[in-house]
């Protein structure tokens, strides 16, 4: 088993790792479910893994949440908050979040306002959830504006990833997962997207040992900015490199399953390669290295990879205003100035933007 610690004042926990990591934590996830608490399951999660889970909590009332990207709405998160009062679930018990980054993100939020705040203790089972959406706390729902655009910074106190639940998981969430493991080497980490280059493959197929270097290297590289970061004051959003225009993306996609997160980000990711290319700050030669990595697992790069999706540049720049990180009405980008070597760039001329992804609807699917 890997152990990754997020070092926070006062909250600090533990990120385990490994084949068989639900078991081997048995006796801390019970520990921190002696108040009365609860699991908040994706249903088709349940469905596969309820074994697993009962063999580690026999007595936990469940709810479950139906799977997709609509559930991180207003209904879900009053329908899974009212229920988790009525079973009586105390400040004192937590929230065992069963699923990927949907359920982990409701039941994070649920778990942030309950009785002004409840435990969290994250199950997470896909590869985007164990590489990402589990660790760090941030936790939101979308709204009819967009994306995680009502939330809270609440930090689980115990993640647990046992890589064996990938088995089940389909290819196509596999690879949007996959997108948000090349985040880390593109935002920060060069040797280690040289890495994958080298061993993506390895990852994809699930062999053991470099899927667990892949997630340990992640989890690492997430808890180190959070760390330094918790409340994106500042580092931490570099995190979201690709997500100012991939949540514009989703956006367009109504939730509805067309595009997956994790897909908004690779096309987000290569257009902020592209753009960073187009104003001259990035070596066009690390834009395509990227793109190459992203193509050859079968990620999509281009809008155009996004068949059913209609959308104008004009629509586009009208979601990225609502990103969270736009300050005086100013859009803030992560862009490159080299593979490994991201930045924040504040204060970005919307008429570029715009100019870029005019283009960038153009732009041929390859
Ligand atoms: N809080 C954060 O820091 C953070 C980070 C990244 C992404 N996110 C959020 O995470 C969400 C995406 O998460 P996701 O990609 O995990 O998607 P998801 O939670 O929708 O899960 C993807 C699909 O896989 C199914 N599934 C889950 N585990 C399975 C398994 N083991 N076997 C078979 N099927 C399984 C689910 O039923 C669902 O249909 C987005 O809402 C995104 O905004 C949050
Ligand atoms: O943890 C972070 O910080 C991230 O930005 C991780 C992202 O992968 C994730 O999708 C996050 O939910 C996006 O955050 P948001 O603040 O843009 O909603
Ligand atoms: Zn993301």
């Amino acid at each position: 088993m890997h152990t990754v610690p997020v070092a926070l004042p006062g909250k600090s926990y533990d990120v385990v790792i490994g084949r068989g990591a639900l078991g081997d934590q048995a006796g801390r996830i019970r520990a921190l479910t002696k108040n009365p608490s609860a699991i908040v399951a994706d249903e088709e999660v349940w469905k596969r893994h309820e074994k697993a889970l009962r063999a580690v909590l026999p007595d936990l009332p469940v709810i479950e949440v139906p799977s997709g990207e609509k559930s991180k709405s207003w209904a879900e998160f009053e329908r899974v908050s009212e229920l988790l009062l009525a079973m009586g679930v105390e400040r004192g018990g937590s929230v065992v979040a069963f699923g990927g980054g949907v359920v982990g993100d409701l039941a994070g939020f649920c778990a942030a306002t309950l009785r002004r705040g409840c435990k969290l203790v994250q199950v997470p089972t896909t590869l985007l959830s164990q590489v990402d959406s589990s660790v760090g706390g941030k936790t939101a729902i979308n709204t009819r504006a967009g994306k995680n655009l009502v939330g809270a910074f609440h930090q689980p106190s115990l993640v647990v990833i046992d890589t064996e639940f990938l088995g089940t998981l389909p290819r196509r969430e596999l690879l949007a997962g996959y997108a948000e493991v090349v985040k880390y080497g593109a935002l920060g980490d060069e040797a280690f997207f040289d890495w994958l280059e080298q061993h993506g493959g390895g990852v994809l197929t699930l062999d053991d040992a470099p899927l667990s270097e892949a997630i340990a290297k992640s989890c690492a590289a997430k808890a180190a900015i959070v760390a330094d970061d918790e409340k994106e004051a500042g580092k931490r959003a570099l995190l979201n490199l690709g997500h100012t225009f991939g949540h514009a993306i989703e956006a367009e996609g109504k939730y509805d399953g067309r595009i997956l997160h994790g897909e908004g980000v690779a096309i987000g990711m290569a257009m902020a390669a592209r753009f960073s290319v187009r104003e001259g700050l990035c070596p066009p030669g690390d834009a395509d290295r990227l793109e190459r990595l992203l193509r050859r697992a079968g990620l999509p790069t281009r809008l155009a990879d996004m068949g059913s999706i209609e959308t104008t540049a004009e629509r586009l720049v009208d979601h990225m205003k609502q990103d969270k990180k736009v300050e005086s009405g100013a859009l803030t980008l992560i862009l490159l100035r080299r593979l490994g070597d991201a930045f924040v760039a504040k204060d970005q001329d919307p008429s570029r933007v715009l100019d870029f992804l005019a283009e960038e609807t153009h732009l041929p699917a390859l």
